[in-house]
């Protein structure tokens, strides 16, 4: 059976919630991911370092005894964040960057941030300290149309940014055009980006032809084919500016099958199995373990987890429906099958 043996895999970016989702989200996630940046998009968000500390504590606590997970916390800017809070995220071992989420651009970003100038001083300190800014990469203006949302937000927002703050790091998260996946490649190495599995596999088709897909609809939407081959020629070119963020974003079933449906694919059941997939329809195995497991850690300045783990290519079927705060969610290729499975530990 043909199997492939990687360093243990990180996810520089998921919604892992809170409460009583936490059993599920860190479950799923404990099982293969080494570490993951977690994002800070709860309601209220967390916008402090004490609050950051306080969410760790809370996930810690919700993983399953067997194995390390460490989560690493960001601090959710808002129109109110001072160069104080960057300067004491930047003192704390758990907070690894800021996000910045345009206010309204997706789901709990009511709070982000309305005037990007505003932000400015905020974003030299994050410069100076060298702490990365992670980026939601879509304006939110009504006129703009929903699939050009990203691409508008390059032109308008990263390249002011980028030419403003010329060694500021940044990651410009769940990148989904041709467009952002040049910008990144074209820039400098402290500008990366992450690319879900989601983003790999599916195309716009997927969320609308034969009717609506609610469970593929996330943000930023999925776009044409050829965004999509876009992304996987970045994702396997072994270019380290491309590393791997699932974005899994958890809703209940009843939020997403509903007349104005919650933005969120669920892929933390099987999100190394899913990407497996993709590298495997671009020819491109051989590139996976870097994009998985060693560009995220560079990108941050940490080593590579020092354990492995191996897939093997072996069909997993995937539940209907999957367990979380006392009701459901339906996963990504609920009711199918996923080419690829993880080996599991000797117990
Ligand atoms: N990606 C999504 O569609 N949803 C995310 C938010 C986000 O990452 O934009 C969520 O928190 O549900
Ligand atoms: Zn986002
Ligand atoms: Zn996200």
């Amino acid at each position: 059976m043909q199997s492939l043996t990687l360093i243990r895999p990180d996810d520089w970016h998921v919604h892992l919630r809170d409460g009583s989702s936490l059993p599920r989200t860190v479950g799923d996630m404990a099982q293969v991911m080494g570490r993951a940046i977690v994002m800070p998009n709860l309601t209220p968000p967390i916008t402090t370092v004490g609050a950051a500390e306080a969410y760790r504590e809370r996930i810690l606590a919700a993983m399953p005894s067997a194995r390390q997970f460490d989560p690493l916390m960001v601090l959710y800017l808002t129109d109110q964040t001072r160069p104080e809070d960057i300067h004491e995220a930047k003192a704390s071992p758990f907070v690894y960057g800021a996000k910045l989420y345009p206010a309204g651009a997706t789901t709990n970003s009511d709070a982000g941030v309305g005037d990007l100038s505003g932000l400015y001083p905020v974003l030299a300190v994050m410069e100076e300290v060298g702490l990365p800014l992670l980026v939601h990469g879509e304006v939110t203006e009504s006129e703009v149309d929903i699939f050009d949302r990203e691409a508008v937000f390059i032109e308008q927002h990263m390249v002011p940014i980028t030419e403003r703050f010329p060694t500021l790091r940044i990651v410009f998260e769940h990148i989904t055009t041709a467009q952002a996946a040049q910008f990144v490649a074209e820039s400098p190495a402290h500008v990366g980006a992450t690319i879900t599995a989601h983003h790999l596999l599916l195309n716009r088709n997927d969320l609308l032809v034969g009717g609506v897909r609610p469970h593929h609809y996330c943000l930023p939407i999925l776009k044409r084919r050829t965004h999509q081959e876009a992304l996987i020629n970045a994702a396997t070119s072994g270019d380290p500016s491309f590393f791997l963020g699932t974005d899994s974003a958890p809703h209940l079933q009843g939020a997403k099958e509903a007349a104005c449906g919650c933005a969120g694919v669920y892929t933390a059941h099987a999100s190394i199995e899913l990407y497996a997939e993709a590298f495997e329809q671009a020819g491109a195995l051989d590139k996976l373990e870097n994009f998985a497991s060693v560009f995220g850690p560079r990108f941050y300045g940490l080593e590579a987890n020092s354990d492995t783990i191996t897939l093997i290519k072996q069909p997993q079927s995937v539940p209907a429906s999957l367990a979380m705060a006392d009701s459901q969610l339906i996963p990504m290729r609920a009711g199918g099958e996923i080419a690829w499975s993880v080996l599991k530990d000797p117990q």
